[in-house]
């Protein structure tokens, strides 16, 4: 097929000015028809011309009298044009703006020919029709209650008006209670009437869909989540993120930006972005999947204190956060793990992970390399068990990254070269150290220092991890007692050397939810 075939070609007016307008299967363009002219004659070398690439554009319909925008200046002149060439269209389309944000721009045509302008639309509409990943009906859950509880807010001004010009069907749920959306995906929803699934929320939002999504289609395919080696089924429904959370890092790690209009556009035109999924169990009992960040230590312990204080909103993340800093608690315990082996690159690598990254772009590839490993290593005689490596320890924390989340707070991330659909996650074992050398290490997620770059850190890239923290016959946090829980403060060590504060055991973290065991398996 000749993409660079012409659909159609003709003069028209834009803005009192005639333009070339010029549609091939895979671009739209126009420029001034008397610059084109010179251009050709070789008279001037300047092309006075802008392109849309089709899949990029949103929608294009008739554009009814009044409904163009001019300026104040040329509307005399306007109503005479308009008298003119009375027949206009308009295309909207995708606008690239600073730092990965889009917008949606239009353009009008005006010509004097009604079939002319209606054969526009037509084909337009025709070439729009043959783009088969844009999705036509959706279903939106919005968490009203999310971040700075604007989801419902955002998604009625700022997302349905460009899914309306886009022609998608919309069902809408506006969230009563936490697990809503997941309950309603897993047993009640009828998916075959849908293309994808929207979240409006944060990232515990997302993971919500993300296991009503899952957990539907593994019962729907007989798979056993409780089994810590099932072979699971990929979802067929893909799930779009407009971001109204507090830290919203899925949508920032994936998108590269946290802003509804640009989320609601990537939804628009049917991009999809593949992603790693853990699952996390205890024993054969299935916990809960992840795909940003499952941390014990200073970010369990700074999402259980920050649980308390939701009536806060995204701020109660900083609160917590200092609270849990002066706390300054390790705790003992293994980490085994499997490191990722293969071509699969190291965290400590400079090229960091960003919207349009070259590997996560590169979908069939590592999705083929990821499976071809993993052939490897379920086939393989020796198992799982050779190749493990067992670290026992006092850990300030231990983070599991599996996808570099990146978010306002950290723009470069917690690992930032962890990719988003490798099979891997990027392990962070921060060893027991002086308050200074943690502080040094946080700051360092914020600034363009290496936090990985310090003795009392390392990092692994891997694709599955256990921990078993010290006293184990305690896994479970309704076994644990008040007094060894450590809610308040250690004493502030000015010498900065052997202050921490030792409680028995910390909480995962889960995507931002608390995991009820300590003892985990990840997958
Ligand atoms: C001295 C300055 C120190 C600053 C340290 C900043 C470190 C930031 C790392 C951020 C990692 C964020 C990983 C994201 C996890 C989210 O899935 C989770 C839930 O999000 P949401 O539902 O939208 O609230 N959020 C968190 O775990 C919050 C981490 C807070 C970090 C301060
Ligand atoms: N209507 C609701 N009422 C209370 N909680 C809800 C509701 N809908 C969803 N939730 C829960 O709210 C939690 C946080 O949601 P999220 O959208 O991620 O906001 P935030 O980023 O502020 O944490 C999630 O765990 C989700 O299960
Ligand atoms: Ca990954």
């Amino acid at each position: 097929m000749d993409k660079q075939a012409k659909l159609l070609s003709s003069r028209l007016f834009l803005k009192l000015r005639q333009v070339e307008v010029v549609l091939n299967r895979s671009v739209l363009t126009w420029r001034e028809a008397d610059k084109e002219r010179k251009r050709s004659s070789g008279i001037s070398e300047a092309a006075h011309g802008r392109s849309v690439q089709v899949c990029e554009i949103v929608a294009v319909g008739r554009t009814e009298d009044g409904d163009d925008k001019r300026t104040r200046k040329s509307r005399k002149e306007a109503k005479r044009h308009s008298q003119l060439y009375p027949y206009a269209f308009t295309v909207s389309f995708v606008m690239r703006t600073r730092q990965h944000q889009w917008r949606c721009s239009e353009v009008t045509f005006h010509c004097n020919d009604q079939e002319l302008c209606n054969q526009w639309v037509r084909v337009t509409n025709e070439q729009l029709s043959l783009l088969t990943n844009r999705p036509k009906s959706l279903l939106v859950y919005i968490n009203p209650f999310g971040g700075k509880r604007c989801g419902k807010r955002i998604y009625e001004q700022k997302v349905a008006p460009v899914f309306r010009r886009a022609g998608i069907s919309t069902d809408v749920i506006v969230t009563e209670h936490a697990n809503h959306a997941r309950d309603h995906l897993k047993t009640e929803a009828n998916l075959d009437k849908y293309d994808g699934v929207v979240c409006v929320g944060g990232d515990g939002m997302f993971s919500e869909i993300l296991h009503g999504l899952v957990s539907r289609t593994q019962t729907d395919h007989g798979v056993d989540e409780n089994q810590p080696d099932a072979e699971l089924v990929s979802c067929s429904l893909r799930i779009g993120i407009i971001p109204a959370g507090s830290t919203d890092c899925v949508c920032f790690a994936t998108v590269g930006a946290n802003d509804p209009v640009t989320s609601a556009l990537h939804i628009i035109v049917g991009d999809s972005q593949p992603m790693d999924v853990c699952s996390v169990h205890h024993d054969d009992i299935f916990l809960r999947y992840s795909v940003s960040l499952l941390g014990y230590g200073f970010y369990g312990d700074l999402m259980t204190d920050s649980e308390r204080k939701r009536w806060l909103g995204p701020a109660r993340y900083d609160l917590s956060g200092v609270k849990t800093f002066l706390s300054h608690n390790y705790y003992e315990g293994t980490v085994s793990f499997l490191p990722a082996e293969g071509n699969l690159g190291n965290p400590k690598d400079k090229l960091q992970c960003r919207s349009g990254c070259r590997i996560c772009q590169h979908k069939p590839s590592s999705k083929d390399q990821h499976s071809e490993m993993s052939d490897k290593k379920e086939k393989s005689p020796k198992g799982d068990s050779g190749d493990w490596n067992v670290i026992h320890g006092k850990f300030i924390a231990i983070n599991a990254a599996t996808m570099s989340c990146a978010c306002p707070r950290s723009p470069k991330g917690m690992s930032p070269s962890a990719h988003l659909a490798d099979g891997t996650t990027d392990l962070i074992l921060v060893r027991k150290c002086s308050r200074l050398n943690f502080f040094r290490h946080l700051l360092r997620h914020t600034n363009r220092n290496d936090q990985f770059d310090h003795s009392f850190v390392e990092v692994h890239r891997v694709r599955k991890f256990r921990f078993q923290p010290k006293h184990h016959r305690l896994d479970s946090l309704e076994d644990l007692s008040e007094p060894l829980q450590k809610k308040g403060f250690s004493p502030i060590c000015l010498a900065q050397t052997t202050c921490s504060y030792s409680a028995a055991h910390s909480s995962w973290t889960c995507d931002g939810e608390l995991l009820p065991h300590a003892a985990i398996q990840v997958r």
